[in-house]
Order: structure tokens, then sequence, then C-alpha cells
């Protein structure tokens, strides 16, 4: 197997959708998923490179393999459900210190996922839009994590690793929502991160070996018949 010039790392709690983005964006698809053992993870040619894009647990037991997994990455996409508080505030309490062993130029992108359970008519009604009321919609929930709380945790993380925002991505652009039942704004991400992730890896190249994790022993995780990773 060709060995990836550089990584990009999905982290997140468990069933936020991280392997259900991974499968929409490589596979097309929304697809059956079991929660996520160990980690695994896909290669994508980008331009002249290959990015393997590592698929983690959310699982406590397996929070401690997320590090090793970081190690080296050009880039860790922090994933939250919109639709749970608790999720985005996971990021910051038991994620991000995984990020410790990313590569320093690492690129952060935050995604508030399952949007499509969202409704913004399940807002208060505004006089711009009178006629929609929580009573039109349906089975939607209102969203319980906003844009400006991604943004607030982006801007923390900046803080974390001590970054002026001057220096990297603007919070605006580096927050997403997507969802991968629909295939809402996923290519978007993943091209987005793709493109930032490329002058990182011409800088790894440069600089010598990577320090990413060796593959070349790694077994595949098993798959199921869904062929999601188990
Ligand atoms: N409605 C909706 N459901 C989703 C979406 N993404 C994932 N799900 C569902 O959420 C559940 C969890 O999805 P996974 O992709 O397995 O979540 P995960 O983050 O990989 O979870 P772990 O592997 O346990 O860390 C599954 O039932 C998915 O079908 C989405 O965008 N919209
Ligand atoms: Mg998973």
């Amino acid at each position: 197997m060709k060995k990836p010039d550089g990584k990009v790392v999905l982290l997140g709690d468990m069933n936020v959708g991280k392997t259900s983005l991974l499968h929409r964006y490589m596979e097309r698809r929304f697809q059956d998923t079991v929660s996520t053992v160990g980690g695994a993870f896909y290669l994508k040619q980008w331009g002249p490179y290959n990015i393997s894009i590592w698929d983690t647990a959310g699982r406590e037991q397996f929070h401690g393999l997320g590090s090793m997994y970081c190690r080296g990455a050009a880039a860790v996409i922090l994933t939250y459900d919109v639709n749970s508080l608790q999720s985005l505030m996971e990021l910051e309490d038991k994620f991000l210190a995984l990020t410790d062993s990313a590569s320093a130029d690492c690129i952060f992108a935050i995604v508030g996922n399952k949007v499509d359970l969202t409704d913004d008519c399940a807002l208060p009604p505004d006089e711009n839009r009178p006629e929609k009321s929580v009573a039109s919609c349906g089975a939607k929930v209102r969203k319980q994590v906003r844009a400006e709380d991604a943004i607030a945790l982006y801007k923390k993380i900046l803080k974390y690793k001590m970054l002026d925002e001057k220096d990297v991505p603007a919070a605006e652009k580096m927050c997403f929502e997507t969802s991968a039942k629909t295939g809402y704004k996923v290519d978007y991400l993943f091209e987005t991160v793709f493109e930032m992730v490329v002058p990182i890896i011409v800088r790894q190249k440069a600089e010598g070996p990577p320090q990413t994790v060796d593959i070349t022993d790694y077994k595949p995780a098993k798959r199921t018949k869904s062929g999601c990773c188990a």
C-alpha cells in the first residue's frame, strides 16, 4: 500500500456521526453504522498527494488511542452533534488534549453534524418569517448548539494552542454544519480541509519523514456486512 503523505483525523464523542461523515464523503452514501472500535482509515488521493483520513472511536475506553492517531496530523476535524450541547463541550473537555501530538501547524475544523434533524423554523418566529411557527416543524427539533458556540470553541482552541488569530484561518471559515444523512456540506468540509492541508504536507515532506502512524503493519478493522468499520 502507498504510504500516506499526510493525515487528517476525525475526533468527537460517540454517536455524533464521524463514521457516517466519512462514509458519505468516501462512499457517497449514508448507511447503518456500528459504534467504532479502535480506529480505521481511508486513503484519499488529493492532487499528487495521498491523504489518510482516520476515523476514531468516540467511546471513552478508546480515548487513549486518540493521541496516537493524532500524532503528526495535519488536520483534526472536531465533530459534535448540533442537537447535543454536551457533545460540543466534550470536544474541549476530553478531545482537545488528544491533539497535543498533532503537527505544530495542524489545522482545526469544528463540525456540527446532523443538521437535517433541525429546522430553523423551530426557532421562535421572527418578524421576517411570521408564517413559520414551531407547530409547522413536524418532527424537527430546535438546534441546541448555535454557530456562535462553535466559533467560541475555535477561539478557545487557538488560545490553548497559543496561536494568534491573525496567523490561522478565520473561525467562520473553520466552523461547519453538516448532515451525513443528506450530504449537506460534507464535500465542502473535506475539500476545504484538504486544500489547507496541502501546504502542511509540502512542509512536512521538505522536513523529512512524516511523524505519521506507520500503517504498513496496520490490520484494517473488520468490516461489517454494511461495509462499515467496526
Ligand atoms: N439524522 C442523522 N443521523 C445521523 C447523521 N450522521 C450520523 N447519524 C446517525 O447517528 C448514529 C451514529 O453515527 P456514527 O457515524 O456511527 O457515529 P460515530 O461518531 O462514528 O460514533 P462512534 O463510532 O461511537 O464514535 C447512527 O445511527 C447514524 O445513522 C446525520 O447527519 N443525520
Ligand atoms: Mg464511528
